[in-house]
């Protein structure tokens, strides 16, 4: 078995006729966290709804623990993989444990309900993620941020060992989103879990990533160690407007400020 966790090859997708992923290749190792970014449409979500087995009509190669995706059935994807949308809302507006005991649906069957050691995993997601105050409350009656925690809470309940997030810190306010992406690097470090998470804040995927991947118009422009891809010439040729970086004066990282 190789070291990577998640191996792509030749991908190419389209929704229509157009292509939106143009035979793309990179692969991720276990335990690291890698970053996409890129321009609105460049297939950053595509790209983390292919991986994680809700589009299956691609082609080329996409695998996980060197096994295709399509060849998963969808309850033992979900043993391995979580996947964390920007926004959460559910179609019913039930208790927050319920939700997050969601989480071991793929370790249950006909003649199994949750059992002892389901209810104590349900409770630890919850707690490490600070939820579990929250667990008879309805999950309407939570803010932006402590949803997101519910529904990360729910993925760590499901004890799969990739974790894909899609801008997953987006509408939350600047504290809320530090504390909860800290919140997931130490769930991430702690549980030795691969992640990759698709992005638009520069700055934060230096902060967070082992290795940062662009794509542009379903292409990757550049992937390596952020100290090594982010220049400022990358980044006009990805966004097209003009930065400056310099050394971050806490974490020493480069920090791109954009004119
Ligand atoms: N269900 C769909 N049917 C047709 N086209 C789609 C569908 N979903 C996405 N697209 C198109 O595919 C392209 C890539 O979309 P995708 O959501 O992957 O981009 P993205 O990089 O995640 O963008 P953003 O940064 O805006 O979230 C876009 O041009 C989009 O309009």
């Amino acid at each position: 078995m190789s070291d990577f966790f998640v191996r792509v090859e030749g991908l190419t997708y389209r929704y229509t006729n157009e292509e939106v992923l143009k035979n793309i290749s990179f692969s991720v190792e276990k335990g690291k966290v890698l970053s996409i970014l890129g321009p609105n449409g460049s297939g950053k979500s595509t790209l983390l709804k292919i991986i994680v087995g809700i589009l299956r009509d691609y082609s080329g190669s996409v695998k996980i623990l060197d096994k295709e995706v399509k060849e998963y059935s969808i309850k033992h994807l979900a043993m391995i993989a979580s996947y964390i949308p920007q926004e959460f809302s559910p179609v019913f507006d039930l208790k927050n444990f319920t939700i997050v005991s969601f989480g071991r649906n793929p370790h249950l069957s006909l003649f199994r309900g949750l059992n002892k050691r389901d209810y104590e995993i349900i409770e630890a997601s919850m707690k490490s993620t600070e939820v579990y105050e929250f667990r008879e409350r309805r999950c309407s009656t939570l803010s932006g941020g402590e949803k997101q925690r519910v529904i990360i809470a729910k993925s760590l309940a499901q004890e799969g060992q990739l974790l894909l997030l899609d801008e997953f810190t987006t509408h939350l306010d600047p504290g809320h989103s530090q504390k909860l992406l800290d919140l997931t690097l130490n769930l991430i470090k702690t549980n030795n879990l691969t992640a990759i998470m698709v992005a638009h804040d520069v700055n934060q995927a230096i902060k967070v990533s082992s290795e940062i991947m662009f794509l542009k118009d379903g292409k990757i422009i550049s992937k390596g160690h952020p100290e090594e891809v982010i220049t400022e010439e990358l980044l006009e040729k990805v966004y097209g407007v003009k930065s400056k970086i310099i050394k971050n004066p806490i974490n020493g990282k480069p920090l791109v400020i954009f004119h």
